[in-house]
């Protein structure tokens, strides 16, 4: 990336994968300059950009601007805001969309906005032509952090959330932190989950960090979520470069995600319940897991489930009742969800407990009888 002295500071994470390495840029200011940074990756002058009506009305037009004003040609593609946009139905409309527009094989598709239009564009990306090349500028916390990063693009099916999907990485990630501004507090909430949660998965330290300076970064300290986003890419980085395919430690990041994939499928995907939501009660679920089948200490299940809530943030299903208003599915049904999940294996679930705080593991032999009875009870201490 060229450096002049009026660009805004930024700071580039490596995501080393061979020959399809590429960075996750952080900075504020990004998007207004990212016709410098995108140009040089470009086979000729054209871009489609993929983005939701949201994020359309607030940072397309600055994007565009920076585009074309390189002389690159854009084309908006926008589709509706929500995760009921990850589906079959947009996803045919998109590559329709993308065709029409000329898009060739050597093209480059820009997903612009959150882990939505991320994962569908990534995906639309990885099988139209058999593969375009795509770039990912992520505008949510939780994009940031997590989905942008790392080449997984999905689309949710009624069977399950991400189920139908394809490993695509993206050639360069651009994380402008000043988009952030315009997010709503849940949405940056949600995205927060996702925060905490490479704190809980190796990274005491980082943890007790987030206990001290995560109010504040929620509040809006800008210095504070810059930092949080570069730990958490750094984080991301690491595991994906040793495991891009999660034949093993990737698997480490879906920390809440078995609980929390099923009940958002249960709740039909809808604005009832955001993905770092359900995250977030996953990841107190299975700490509640871990100290019932006698793996962890209940003051790090306390201490971790805290915090969540400390940032506003629902533990277990009992919080979801009550300030989602959700209708938590009966503990069969929740088992029977969490069946489709991608780490079965051999018909048994895999879960990530976790023996401490930081101390998260991939456990194959979970006592089911465990978890029935804590989803049971609700556990709402
Ligand atoms: N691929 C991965 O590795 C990965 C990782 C984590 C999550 N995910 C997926 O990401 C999705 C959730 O992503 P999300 O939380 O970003 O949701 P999202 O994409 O739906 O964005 C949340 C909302 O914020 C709006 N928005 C986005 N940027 C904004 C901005 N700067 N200002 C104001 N509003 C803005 C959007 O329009 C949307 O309404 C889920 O489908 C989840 O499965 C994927
Ligand atoms: O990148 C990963 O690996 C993750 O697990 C990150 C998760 O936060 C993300 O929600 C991911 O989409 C879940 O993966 P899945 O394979 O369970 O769909
Ligand atoms: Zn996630």
């Amino acid at each position: 990336m060229t450096q002049n002295p009026s660009a805004p500071v930024h700071h580039a994470v490596p995501v080393s994968l061979g020959d399809r390495s590429y960075d996750v840029v952080i900075g504020s200011g990004l998007l207004a300059r990212a016709g410098e940074t995108i140009a040089p990756l470009l086979t000729r002058p054209f871009a489609p950009i993929v983005t939701d009506e949201t994020v359309a009305g607030l940072h397309l037009e600055t994007l565009t601007r920076a585009l074309e004003a390189e002389g690159i040609r854009t084309v908006p593609i926008v589709l509706p805001a929500g995760e009921a946009t990850k589906s079959f139905h947009h996803l045919e409309q998109l590559l329709g969309a993308l065709m029409d527009a000329g898009v060739e094989r050597t093209d480059m598709i820009i997903a612009l906005g959150g882990g939505v239009i991320g994962d569908l564009a990534g995906f639309a990306a990885a099988i139209l032509r058999r593969g375009v090349d795509f770039i990912q500028i992520p505008t949510t916390l939780l994009a940031q952090v997590d989905s942008s990063v790392g080449g997984k693009t999905a689309i949710d099916v009624p069977q399950g959330k991400n189920l139908v999907g394809a490993f695509h990485q993206p050639r360069l990630v651009l994380a402008d932190t000043g988009a952030l501004k315009t997010l709503s507090d849940r949405e940056l909430r949600a995205g927060y989950a996702e925060v905490a949660k490479y704190g809980l998965i190796d990274d005491a330290d980082f943890f007790a960090w987030l206990e001290t300076n995560g109010p504040a970064l929620l509040a809006g300290d800008e210095a504070l979520r810059a930092e949080a986003v570069m730990h958490s890419v750094a984080a991301k980085a690491r595991v994906v470069a040793a495991d891009e395919r999660e034949g093993g430690q990737r698997a480490l990041l879906n920390l809440g995600h078995t609980f929390g994939h099923a009940l958002e499928t249960a709740a039909g995907y809808s604005g009832d319940l955001l993905h770092g939501e359900a995250v977030a009660a996953g990841m107190g679920i299975a700490f509640d897991v871990s100290v019932r089948m006698g793996l962890c200490p209940a003051e790090d299940a306390t201490r971790a489930k805290a915090h969540l809530r400390a940032c506003s943030l629902p533990a277990g299903l009992a919080d979801l009742e009550q300030r989602n208003s959700l209708t938590i599915p009966d503990t069969d049904e929740i088992v029977r969800l969490m069946g489709q999940d991608k780490k079965v294996s051999q018909g048994r679930i895999t879960f990530i407990l976790a023996r401490g705080i930081g101390k998260s593991f991939i456990c194959k032999d979970a006592d089911i009888a465990a978890i029935a009875d804590v989803l049971s009870e609700r556990q709402a201490a």
